[in-house]
């Protein structure tokens, strides 16, 4: 699926935004330094990790376990390559290469014969000039085709930084400045200078070093939806209006369906005709049946029906969503719970999931709608929309550090298929601008 590896392109205004604010510190303070192209303390390139869809195609089915376990499915490793590669065949003049005449224990003086071809040109071109004498071999004074053969271009510079209070002060003041949060810069800054006080590091480090710290928090949090056995899974789907739910919901159901399952969508906020004309066009594009309600219907009367027509047509998955007006909470509060009361009716383990679906652009204020939201309804997961085109993406860091939620999957486009499965060293690499 080529969209997974347009992460790096999707979140170029978050990524551009530290890169550039990294470039500029280091410039800040820091001095020129002559490098070899390849220099070992450059990162090595990490293997591409193997995609993984949002539901995956084939997940098998584990046995019922409640919200939020995980359900991740192993990624297989890459074999690691072999660096060093054995020749096929020695090399002549090395030493492994096969002598001429090996068997002979006591060879005989080789006579020239005497019609031996003398050198027409009596200076002939010397092939090495430059080797001086005592190293026979030119290992010393021929960097640029030894260099060349071992992969290794001509000299460099690259500017680094002596790690100190400024530097480190300026890292934290980029990385608020990125919404990854008060709490989180501080300590993200802290562990990538733990045992680096007062060495140089270039922009390329650290980069490196904020991309490992970001991935080692964002690790615990991927995780896919997790599917259970039971039949109809229901999937409550909350958040506040405009986050993309509607979107969302149309993107997984259509994904579902393509892994082989079979998906019922109730438009559960019935209040506004708009949001259930939305969904129902998100539903003909998935292939999902929708079911609405009049206008100013009650929801759960509407998630009733719901089920019992996703139990009816021995539907996989049951998707509900659900109005987003956070302005009277008490209203929306109780309007969610008894959807909830109303399925559980059905199933005492209903909702399986409950999603909480937030909008990347909004910040800071993402933090504050999932503790609003926890209140209302018992959140099990997180998707992270409009992730493409926001200069705001650290702001999963500060949530994954904060709350530990899991992070199901994230919004990249408007399109069907712009909704990915969280992978956090692509998330990281995307983010900080790290080499892959
Ligand atoms: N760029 C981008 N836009 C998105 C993404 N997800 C949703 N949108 C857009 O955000 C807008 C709101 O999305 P909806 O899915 O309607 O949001 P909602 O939460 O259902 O909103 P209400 O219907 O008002 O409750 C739409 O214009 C979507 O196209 C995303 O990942 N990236």
């Amino acid at each position: 699926m080529a969209f997974f590896k347009k992460l790096k392109d999707r979140l170029f205004k978050s990524s551009s935004k530290l890169e550039e604010g990294l470039e500029a510190i280091v410039q800040e303070g820091g001095e020129e330094e002559l490098v070899e192209a390849a220099a070992p303390d450059e990162p090595d390139p990490q293997p591409e990790p193997e995609p993984q869809p949002v539901p995956p195609a084939e997940e098998p089915e584990p046995a019922p376990a409640p919200p939020g376990v995980p359900d991740r499915p192993e990624t297989p490793q890459p074999a690691p390559a072999d660096p060093i590669p054995e020749p096929a065949e020695p090399v002549p003049g090395s030493p492994d290469y096969p002598a001429e005449v090996p068997e002979a224990p006591e060879p005989e003086p080789v006579t020239p014969p005497a019609e031996a071809p003398q050198p027409a040109d009596p200076m002939p071109m010397d092939p090495f000039p430059e080797i001086p004498a005592g190293d026979p071999m030119g290992q010393t004074a021929r960097p640029g085709i030894l260099g060349r053969l071992l992969g290794r271009g001509e000299p460099k510079t690259v500017v680094r930084r002596t790690l100190d209070d400024d530097m480190l002060e300026q890292l934290e003041e980029l990385l608020i400045a990125s919404d990854m949060g008060v709490d989180t810069a501080l300590r993200v800054t802290a562990n990538m200078a733990e045992g680096r006080f007062g060495k140089k590091l270039s922009t390329e480090e650290i980069k490196s070093l904020l991309a490992q710290e970001v991935a080692r928090i964002m690790e615990p949090v991927a995780r896919p939806l997790p599917l259970y056995p039971k039949k109809p899974q229901v999937v409550l789907v909350v958040g506040v209006n405009g986050s993309g739910k509607t979107t969302t919901i149309g993107k997984l159901a259509s994904q579902f369906r393509a892994a082989g399952k079979k998906v019922v969508i109730a438009a559960g906020d019935t209040f506004r005709a708009a949001a259930v004309e939305q969904l129902q066009v998100w539903g003909e594009r998935a292939g999902v049946p929708v079911l609405t309600a009049a206008q100013g219907s009650d929801p759960a009367s509407l998630a009733w029906d719901a089920m019992e027509q996703a139990q009816r047509d021995g539907a996989d998955l049951l998707m509900i969503d659900t109005a987003g007006r956070l302005q009277n909470r008490a209203d929306l509060m109780e309007e969610l719970a008894k959807i909830v009361r109303v399925i559980r009716k059905k199933d005492p383990d209903a909702p399986h999931n409950t999603l909480l679906v937030l909008d990347a652009t909004t910040g800071q204020n993402a933090l504050s709608q999932v503790e609003t939201f926890q209140k209302l309804a018992d959140v099990s997961g997180l998707v992270m929309t409009k992730l493409d085109g926001t200069a705001k993406g650290g702001v999963l860091v500060a949530l994954a550090d904060r709350f530990g939620l899991p992070i199901h999957a994230i919004g990249v486009g408007e399109q069907i298929d712009d909704l990915q499965a969280f992978d956090p060293e692509e998330f990281a690499q995307a983010l900080t601008g790290a080499a892959a």
